[in-house]
């Protein structure tokens, strides 16, 4: 066949496509798109090679192996060159036949010889490496390049800990050991919850971010990024007197020190290789690090010697890939799911994708800053990953697949399930539902607490029978408690008359209440059982409280804006306004009494920081004493405070404090000022 310019294109295009991901790859360490579709776009390629010959060009991705050595890091020549290792397409046993008649064939074996040997390995996702030993001591680590010509990394492969300086045994003079540096997923999460933490960019995923790591010209990153590695391969060897097989290798390796990875099988023909490919796909998922097949070497190093090598790859090995953990699908909204607390999290809604050996429809973005990190849009082309037992997720957008259509996020202001409005503390992350009592997604949560034994103490209401009666839609809100009968508790499974009767009376019990119980059972964030005394204590009564400004409320002892503002906004909801209305019309009743009184004391109206230990009084006391006379005790120093008082081993408050040239009092101050005024 004589190809048409159609294909002269698109074979051009391939190779330009290819070359770029290669740059972006091997040298950028930041692919934008999966290795699925990579490895997609290069099988085109080869195949249109294949079927045309013409078309094929000495310098095509499919001739040549990783990309080009980064200028900035000396170059180290490859002796023996680092190879790449052909992948059998044929995700069939029929990959393994084809790829053993290839061996037998070309050792000339008949149907009547035996099986041949080879030795099953896994298939690490990271970064190859060659490392240099000579007299048993760490002399150079070099990164594979473009297979002839690497990177010295030798500065950052010595801050890797479980790459030996020295080996062990009895090394011979000369030795270069090829393996695998990678990072562990269990690492990979820790470092992005690090890099989350301090606000920072956060790494893709565990292949790119350990080869990144390697190629740093600062050993200090690299020291910083958490590497393993396995060893399982030879480059120069010197007169060292070879073990004779790939396993024999592995087990020499073992006694030099060398980390090996126990997943390793001597299989005799198609058979012992099916098997270790099942084995191992069943296995793949619980593994801590990311694998993305097995491999597969003829085991006698002078057969594999006989075999030799094709251009880019050697005769004797072949990898099998298992479903890829990464591929691209469409988003094709970002919903808003609220959790049990009110929380609001977006949720991709995908177009399924198989990836990582599962059909992914959607999958979490945890929350509104995690999706302007990400850079995604409702619309895009983006990259799913889910790998191991991690819940899948999205990686990021193929910005270049942009088509214009595409739309950002915007987090709602109104909750999605109960209309109630959403609001967002200054300091969080987290958008939430504000209509606690209300909002049917958060109805569980709140009845089981509204029931506990420090609020409204309603014995025998527990998990099982919240969920049932909430799942029977009998009960919506706390108020529905008042309302219950007989005949709708009857109707729940599993519910004897004897309990039916024992639980309407705890119901009926509950009714009369203290104000401080009510306040805690309504679950408005932040405000716990101590706090919601203190409110009680200083409002007297329900309405002094629900009217309350957040000015008005951060009067409260130890109720700071954060506090001031969850209540604020918990009763600026109409919807729990009902509830409450209607609790009240249920007969719920409480002793209302006067607002605590101003203390008209020596020091009303003014704001103390207390640090450090006063010789004679703790800092309750201390505390107990300020309120007593009218003053306010506040946990850290602001412009607002009027006196820190300081004992012995004061820390940073009292640097503060003279920094905003606050007034500082010891004990003895502290006391003239409450006696006198
Ligand atoms: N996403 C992208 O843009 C992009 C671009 C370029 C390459 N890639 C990906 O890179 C890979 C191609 O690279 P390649 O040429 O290195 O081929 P390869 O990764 O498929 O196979 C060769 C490599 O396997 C590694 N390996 C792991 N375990 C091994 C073992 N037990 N024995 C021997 N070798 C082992 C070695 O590092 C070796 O260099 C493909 O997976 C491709 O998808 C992706
Ligand atoms: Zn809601």
């Amino acid at each position: 066949m004589i190809a048409s310019a159609l294909e002269f294109e698109r074979a051009a295009r391939l190779r330009r496509e290819l070359e770029a991901h290669n740059h972006a790859y091997y040298v950028l360490d930041a692919p934008t798109i999966p290795d699925a579709e990579y490895d997609r776009l290069f099988r085109e390629l080869e195949a249109l090679e294949r079927d045309y010959p013409e078309l094929a060009t000495p310098d095509s991705p499919t001739q040549r192996v990783g990309g080009a050595p980064m200028p900035e890091l000396a170059a180290v020549r490859h002796a023996v060159p680092m190879l790449s290792i052909r992948t059998e397409t044929d995700t069939t046993n029929g990959g393994v036949v084809a790829f053993d008649t290839r061996v037998r064939n070309a050792l000339g074996l008949g149907s009547a010889d035996a099986p041949v040997e080879y030795l099953g390995e896994l298939k690490f996702d990271g970064l190859a490496i060659s490392l240099r030993y000579e007299h048993g001591v760490l002399v150079r680590a070099a990164t594979r390049g473009d297979g002839e010509t690497g990177e010295d990394v030798t500065h950052n492969v010595r801050t890797i800990r479980q790459i030996p300086l020295r080996l062990s045994g009895k090394p011979p003079a000369l030795l270069e050991v090829r393996g695998e540096i990678y990072m562990r997923r269990d690492d990979f999460q820790r470092l992005n919850a690090r890099q989350e933490q301090a606000g920072e960019k956060l790494f893709i995923n565990p292949r790119n971010t350990a080869a990144g790591a390697v190629r740093q010209l600062d050993p200090r990153i690299a020291a910083k990024r958490p590497l393993s590695f396995f060893a399982y391969g030879l480059g120069e060897t010197g007169d060292w007197a070879l073990p004779p097989t790939q396993a024999a290798l592995l087990d020499a390796f073992a006694a030099f020190g060398l980390p090996v990875c126990e997943h390793r099988v001597v299989a005799v023909g198609v058979d012992g290789l099916c098997e270790f490919h099942d084995r191992i796909a069943a296995l793949r998922d619980s593994l801590p690090y990311d694998i993305d097949g097995v491999v597969y070497k003829v085991n006698r190093f002078d057969l594999q010697r006989e075999l030799g090598f094709v251009t880019r790859e050697p005769r004797w090995a072949v990898a099998h890939k298992y479903p890829a953990q990464e591929e691209i699908t469409e988003l094709l909204d970002i919903e808003v799911q609220v959790g049990r607390t009110g929380a609001l999290t977006p949720v991709a809604r995908l177009k399924p994708v198989f990836v990582g050996g599962v059909t992914v429809t959607n999958a979490t973005l945890h929350n509104e800053e995690e999706i302007l990190r990400k850079g995604v849009l409702i619309g895009d082309q983006v990259i799913v990953r889910r790998a191991g037992d991690v819940i899948p997720e999205v990686v990021g957008p193929i910005v270049e697949r942009r088509k214009g259509g595409e739309r950002a996020f915007v987090m709602p202001t109104r909750c999605p399930v109960c209309a109630s409005h959403v609001e967002k503390a200054e300091d969080e992350v987290v958008a939430r539902c504000t209509g606690g009592l209300f909002c049917p997604a958060q109805r569980k949560q709140a009845l089981l607490h509204f029931a506990g034994r420090r609020a409204m103490d309603i014995e025998g209401l527990g998990d099982k029978l919240v969920d049932q009666l909430v799942e029977a839609g009998i009960v919506k809100t706390p108020a529905d408690l008042y309302r219950l009968g007989v005949l709708a508790l009857a109707n729940l499974q599993r519910m004897a008359e004897k309990s039916a009767a024992n639980l309407l009376a705890a119901i009926e019990k509950s009714r009369h209440t203290t104000l401080a119980r009510f306040i805690f059972a309504l679950g408005i964030r932040n405000v716990g059982e101590a706090t919601a005394k203190d409110l009680a204590r200083y409002f007297g009564a329900l309405d002094a409280l629900m009217d309350a400004t957040p000015e008005r409320l951060v009067e409260v002892p130890d109720v700071g804006p954060v506090v001031a503002q969850s209540i604020a906004g918990f009763f600026g909801e109409a919807h729990n306004r009902e509830v409450i209305e209607q609790l009240r019309a249920a007969g719920v009743t409480w002793e209302e009494g006067a607002p605590a009184a101003p203390v008209a004391g020596s020091a009303s109206g003014k704001v103390f920081v207390l640090t450090g230990t006063l010789p004679t009084m703790s800092r309750d006391e201390a505390k107990a004493l300020i309120e007593a006379h009218g003053g306010k005790v506040s946990g850290s120093v602001s412009k607002k405070t009027d006196y820190v008082v300081a004992g012995a081993e004061a820390g940073s408050k009292l640097a503060k404090a003279e920094e905003l040239g606050v007034a500082v009092l010891d004990q003895d101050g502290l006391l003239r000022l409450l006696e006198q005024g």
